[in-house]
């Protein structure tokens, strides 16, 4: 047993019982270890608000010592020209630094977003499709889509909001401390008790964000599943009760949100009501000074003072509210991750390349050997062969027969790499499990049962087997496979417009167009999968030959169901009670071999 495959099929084990949270913790890890993917556009949307603070305090300095000055003294305008000139340039650095610090938030969130896309996609290529407990595709395309979306409120927003929430109250407090302490007290104290409240305010947010995650997603998956099936729930009679479970579910996700933003609303009105006390606070404290009811201060409070108490009272507060604003973003990107991994398995760590690797251009026929060969259903509860050998020379034409159910399909995905196995599989002149990709998918082309024909023309669907066919070859594929013989009566020829899944198409024409796929490629080994299921007896032989002479100097093996197809096969194989045995087939009218 070859020690990759061996480790591929161990069944994993259990994974660790985890808290909620601890569940918690670990995404808000995953989440802050997210934050390298939003490179310097991050550090600058955090930093582009903390320089805009500090312009601040010199303006509301400037614009109370330009009052004080015009009011107590009576200065000229002209001597305040400078100092006003300073505001207005402040004025509109500050509106700078805020586009600017708004802008890169932008930047940093899309590429933190098309990261985190890229490379949960990358997970879900490399991992086989056909291994057992695939999500849903409803699911997973929600997850990609509509849950990775989720995460852009944390990093444009509450990420800066909360780098000023907690450094400019603080540096805002002491730097009024010395010039006020009562007054810098009273925003050194109010200012870290208000995301405390918020926090306690906020406590269930993460819960109610976690249950609208989790009803977005169920939403999602259902509508996509149940989309693609519309056919099938309308001739059983269950379209209108499917919509009665859409409309359930679109329900649920709405009180859900509502719930969320319940949460949001109330924390947001927790903070401004503190802020509001705050803010009354220095106003009554610099009045009552004022009007000398006050005697608080052992140096009397000058107006410029005052005035700039009052101008820094609502911005000390300012930051916090943004944040307060922009709260549940962070409980939303929690849960979105949650529902992420919950789906799609960890969430990746690296950037991972989709751009293929160019294969190396080899030719020729591949022999196949198996030996010591295993392999099992996907949840391993069934034994579909055991301890198998077959030996498959290059250049040879090959029948795999056997029962409906009994491993046909399975066991030509494994060659493929699709399904995990146990012992050796020799592809060529090297294990199969040591194939780079990218030359096995060149050298092995593969027909399964149930090709996907997609939204598009007929000759874009034969492309899709290799995009630089010209015109002229996709012709010859299609006619190989007997494509031009129904496309030819059609207006628009090849260039017929399909729907999804083939829509418009019978499946033998379907079946036909997928086949013409293998003959754009230039393979070392066919594999096919009941090629020739839903095409008539005529057609079928007419398939054959052209599938035969494209074989000719390559290894082609075919699981079939029809004597016909596998009686002008070299050799034949059937899977039965666990083994692979060697099976004469005679030539016979009959189609049905097993
Ligand atoms: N994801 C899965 N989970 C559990 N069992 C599976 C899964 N996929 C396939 N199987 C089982 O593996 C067995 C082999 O299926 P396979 O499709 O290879 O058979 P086959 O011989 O090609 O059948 P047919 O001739 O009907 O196409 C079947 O019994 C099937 O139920």
């Amino acid at each position: 047993m070859s020690n990759s495959s061996a480790r591929r099929a161990a069944p994993a084990p259990p994974p660790p019982v985890q808290s909620a949270k601890d569940t918690e913790r670990e995404n808000a890890r995953t989440l802050s270890g997210l934050r390298r993917l939003g490179g310097p556009w991050l550090w600058l949307a955090m930093g582009a608000p903390l320089l805009g603070g500090i312009l601040l305090v010199v303006q509301a300095w400037t614009l109370a010592a330009i009052v004080g000055e015009v009011i107590q003294q009576g200065a000229d305008i002209n001597a305040l020209t400078p100092a006003i000139v300073i505001v207005l340039i402040l004025l509109l650095a500050r509106a700078a630094l805020a586009a600017i610090g708004d802008r890169a938030g932008t930047a940093a969130s899309e590429a933190i977003k098309s990261s985190v896309r890229q490379m949960l996609f990358a997970q879900l290529l490399a991992r086989s499709p056909r291994a057992a407990r695939q999500p849903p595709s409803g699911a997973a395309s929600s997850a990609i889509i509509d849950q990775v979306e989720a995460l852009d409120g944390f990093f444009a927003r509450y990420m800066p909001a909360m780098v000023q929430a907690g450094f400019l109250p603080l540096a805002f407090g002491a730097f009024i401390l010395p010039l006020d302490w009562l007054a810098g007290l009273l925003f050194l104290v109010t200012a870290p008790l208000i995301p405390v409240f918020m926090a306690l305010v906020g406590w269930g947010a993460q819960h109610a964000s976690d249950r609208q995650a989790r009803a977005l997603s169920l939403l999602n998956g259902r509508f996509a599943d149940r989309l693609r099936g519309l056919t099938t729930l309308k001739l059983f009679g269950q379209a209108e009760a499917e919509i009665a479970g859409i409309v359930a579910a679109s329900d649920e996700l709405r009180h859900r949100t509502l719930r969320v933003l319940r949460i949001a609303f109330l924390s947001s009105a927790v903070l401004e009501f503190f802020a509001a006390l705050g803010v009354a606070g220095i106003a009554l404290y610099v009045g009552l000074t004022f009007i000398d009811f006050l005697h608080l201060r052992s140096t009397p409070l000058t107006l410029e003072l005052g005035l700039f108490l009052l101008l820094m009272a609502p911005e000390v507060y300012n930051p916090l509210r943004l944040l307060a604003a922009h709260y549940h973003d962070r409980a939303a990107a929690k849960a979105a991750i949650g529902e992420i991994e919950t789906q799609l398995g960890h969430m990746p760590t690296d950037l991972v390349s989709l751009a293929p690797a160019a294969p190396s251009g080899n030719a020729g026929a591949l022999g196949l050997t198996l030996s010591n060969f295993t392999l099992r259903t996907p949840d391993h509860a069934r034994i579909i062969l055991n301890n198998a050998s077959l030996n498959i020379a290059a250049g040879d034409t090959v029948a795999i027969v056997g029962q409906s159910g009994i491993g046909k399909s399975s066991l030509l995905e494994t060659i493929v790499r699709l399904r995990t196995h146990e012992g050796q599989i020799i592809l060529g002149e090297q294990a199969l499990a040591d194939w780079p990709e990218a030359d096995l998918r060149q050298r092995v082309a593969m027909l399964g049962q149930k090709p996907r024909v997609f939204a598009g023309s007929i000759a874009d669907n034969i492309a899709l087997a290799c995009p630089d066919a010209s015109a002229a070859d996709i012709r010859s594929a299609a006619e190989r496979a007997q494509v031009t013989a129904f496309a030819d009566s059609l207006p628009e020829g090849l260039d017929t417009v399909l729907g999804e899944g083939g829509l418009g198409l019978s499946g033998g024409q379907a079946q036909r167009i997928a086949l013409a796929r293998i003959f754009l490629r230039d393979p070392g080994m066919i594999l096919l999968d009941e090629p020739t299921a839903h095409l008539d007896a005529a057609l079928e032989q007419v398939v054959l030959d052209a599938l035969l002479a494209f074989a000719r100097g390559r290894t082609l093996i075919i699981a079939t169901h029809s004597l016909a197809v596998a009686a002008r096969m070299g050799h034949a194989y059937r899977i039965a009670g666990e083994s692979l045995l060697a099976t004469p087939v005679r030539a016979s009218s009959s189609r049905s071999v097993a």
